[in-house]
C-alpha cells in the first residue's frame, strides 16, 4: 500500500495588527523569526511544508519550504494552501505559534491517522465570564460561564485534505467564516478529536505575548542544545 503523504501548511500571511511590528511571521524572538521556528518544528515530521506569505514577501533565507501568496483572511490563506498541496493528510499550524514540540506534533499525527480530524487544545484553567453586552465599554461582569468541559483550541489542526478542502469550499460558497479549520470540519459534520497541547503553544498576538516569547525562547533553545 502507498504510504499516505502528509504536508504541513503554515498560514503566515497576517499583518500583525495587534502586535504592531509589521507582518508578524517575520518578527524575531531569540534571533529567529516566528516563521522559521514554526517551519523547523514541523519539517522533520512531514513530506512537504507549504507557507502562505503576505503578497510581495519572500521566505527568510534558509527556510526549506514552498511559498504561496496568502489571502485577505486566515481562512482564505488556508484554502489557498489546501489547494496548492497534493498531500493526503495535512497539519495546519499558525506561524504565530512558534513553540511547538515534537511530542505534540507526534501526538496530533497519531490521532489524525486514526480519525481523520484532530486539533491540539488545552483545557481552560481560568474562571470564565461573559461581559454585559449592553454596557458601553464591555467591562461589566454579567454572568460566569461554566468552565467544566471547555478547551482553548490551538494549532496544529489536522485533517484529511479532501475533508478540509470540501469544508473550506462550502464555507466560501455559503459565506460562512470560522476562526479555525477544526471548527470548519466540525461545522461540515466531521468528528474532531481534541489532543492535549501545551502551554508553550500560545499564539503571539499582543506585545505582552512577545515579551513572554522572548523569555521562553532562551529556555526553549537551550533545552534543544542539551
Ligand atoms: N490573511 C491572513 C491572516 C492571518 N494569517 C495567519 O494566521 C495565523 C493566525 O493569525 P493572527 O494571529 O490573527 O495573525 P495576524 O492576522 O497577523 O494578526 P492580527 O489579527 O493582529 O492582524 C498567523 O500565523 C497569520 O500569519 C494568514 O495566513 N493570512
Ligand atoms: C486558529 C487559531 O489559532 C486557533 O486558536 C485561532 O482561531 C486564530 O485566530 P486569529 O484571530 O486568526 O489569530
Amino acid at each position: 500500500m502507498t504510504p499516505l503523504k502528509v504536508a504541513a501548511l503554515i498560514p503566515a500571511a497576517g499583518s500583525g495588527t495587534r502586535l504592531g511590528q509589521g507582518p508578524k511571521a517575520f518578527v524575531q524572538v531569540g534571533g529567529r523569526t516566528l516563521l522559521e521556528r514554526s517551519v523547523a518544528a514541523l519539517a522533520g515530521h512531514v513530506h512537504e511544508v507549504l507557507v502562505a506569505l503576505p503578497a510581495g514577501m519572500e521566505l527568510p533565507k534558509g527556510v526549506q519550504a514552498r511559498a504561496i501568496v496568502g489571502g485577505q483572511t486566515r481562512q482564505e490563506s488556508v484554502l489557498r494552501l489546501l489547494e496548492a498541496s497534493g498531500a493526503d493528510l495535512v497539519l495546519i499550524h499558525d506561524a504565530a505559534r512558534p513553540f511547538l514540540s515534537a511530542d505534540t506534533v507526534r501526538a496530533v499525527l497519531a490521532v489524525l491517522e486514526q480519525t481523520g480530524a484532530a486539533t491540539a487544545a488545552q483545557p481552560v484553567a481560568d474562571t470564565l465570564v461573559r461581559a454585559d453586552p449592553f454596557q458601553a465599554d464591555g467591562t461589566l461582569w454579567d454572568e460566569r460561564v461554566e468552565r467544566a468541559g471547555l478547551w482553548a483550541v490551538q494549532t496544529p489542526q489536522a485533517g484529511r485534505r479532501d475533508w478540509l478542502l470540501s469544508a473550506h469550499r462550502r464555507a466560501e460558497t455559503e459565506g460562512y467564516s470560522a476562526t479555525d479549520d477544526a471548527g470548519l470540519l466540525h461545522w461540515a459534520g466531521h468528528q474532531v478529536t481534541l489532543v492535549p497541547g501545551e502551554a508553550s503553544l500560545f499564539k503571539v498576538t499582543t506585545p505582552g505575548d512577545l515579551l513572554l516569547a522572548e523569555a521562553l525562547a532562551a529556555v526553549w533553545d537551550a533545552r534543544r542544545q542539551e
